[in-house]
């Protein structure tokens, strides 16, 4: 097995008092997919925070490519190879696809006081790579953003990482407001990215897409490793529990079944329930 890229050891962060993650240790090696899964409110936003840049972590360490790596922007971690792709792609609806392919890193044509943005090149690059990851539909590169569909949002954000040098891809909820065919599209081409190398973190709420593409799972619970497991060590059921609190709904049911032993078999109604749980908010 080939060496991590990405390695966290013993990651904590807090805000102020508030503990949010503690002690993640977590790796992702080249051509992984590594899906982290957890409840809402679990800490995932919080963790590509501080993979991409965005916090420092409170304690613990980083290491890239066995180095060890520190970031105080994301343009920091950007230039560790680190490529973060939001819910919709991160694109700007107002900008062409070429302008929004380039941005940061716009191409120039002409020299001197003629130096200018060039369009037509940024376009066409960022069409082909689009083409690559099986986006035929955009042919013209000074469309808006905007009008493209969810998916393509996705392969333009994800071509871009890849085109300017991502070897660690961080994908959050890629599928989560895509319908089943584009969603299938964007798990293709998170196994393309893998194919070449890259690391790819996927953070996803949907256990289907992630027992298709992961390799590698974590999921968080209030902010600690629940679980770190390999594909095919955990059956889809154990996943699902997991993510969706299984731990929660064991103690409901628990007390489902002691009431309804002290009560000659009446279900509980939920304040009966809500006063036991929480005797001294409900009085
Ligand atoms: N800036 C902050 N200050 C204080 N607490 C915060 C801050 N940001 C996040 N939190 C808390 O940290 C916890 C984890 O939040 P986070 O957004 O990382 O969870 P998540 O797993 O990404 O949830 P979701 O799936 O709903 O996006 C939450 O309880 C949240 O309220």
């Amino acid at each position: 097995m080939s060496a991590p890229l990405l390695k966290l050891t013993n990651v904590c962060k807090s805000y102020g008092t508030t503990d949010v993650l503690t002690d993640i240790s977590l790796e992702v090696r080249p051509g992984e997919v590594l899906c982290l899964l957890g409840d809402n409110g679990a800490g995932k936003s919080t963790l590509i925070k501080v993979l991409s840049g965005f916090h420092e972590p409170t304690s613990g360490t980083l290491e890239i490519g066995g180095a060890p790596a520190s970031f105080k922007s994301p343009r920091d971690a950007s230039a560790h190879g680190i490529a973060t792709v939001h819910q919709f792609g991160g694109t700007f609806p107002l900008m062409s696809i070429g302008r929004s392919f380039f941005v940061g890193a716009e191409p120039t044509k002409g020299w001197g006081p003629l130096k200018r943005f060039d369009r037509k090149y940024a376009g066409e690059v960022a069409v082909r790579e689009m083409r690559a990851l099986g986006i035929t539909r955009v042919t013209d590169g000074d469309r808006l953003v905007g009008g493209l569909s969810g998916g393509e949002r996705q392969a333009l954000a994800i071509g871009r990482a890849v085109y300017f040098g991502a070897n660690v891809l961080i994908l959050d909820e890629p599928t989560a407001a895509l319908g089943v065919k584009e969603a299938t599209h964007v798990l293709r081409i998170i196994m393309q990215a893998r194919q070449k190398g890259i690391a790819v973190i996927l953070v996803t709420h949907n256990v289907t897409h992630a027992m298709t593409v992961g390799d590698h799972f974590a999921v968080l619970i209030r902010g600690a490793l629940a679980a770190d497991f390999r594909k095919g060590e955990r059956t889809r059921e154990e996943i699902t529990d997991l993510m969706a609190g299984g731990e929660a709904m064991a103690e409901l049911e628990a007390e489902i079944e002691t009431y309804q032993r002290e009560h000659a078999g009446h279900v509980p109604d939920p304040s009966e329930l809500e006063r036991r749980t929480h005797p001294k908010q409900t009085g």
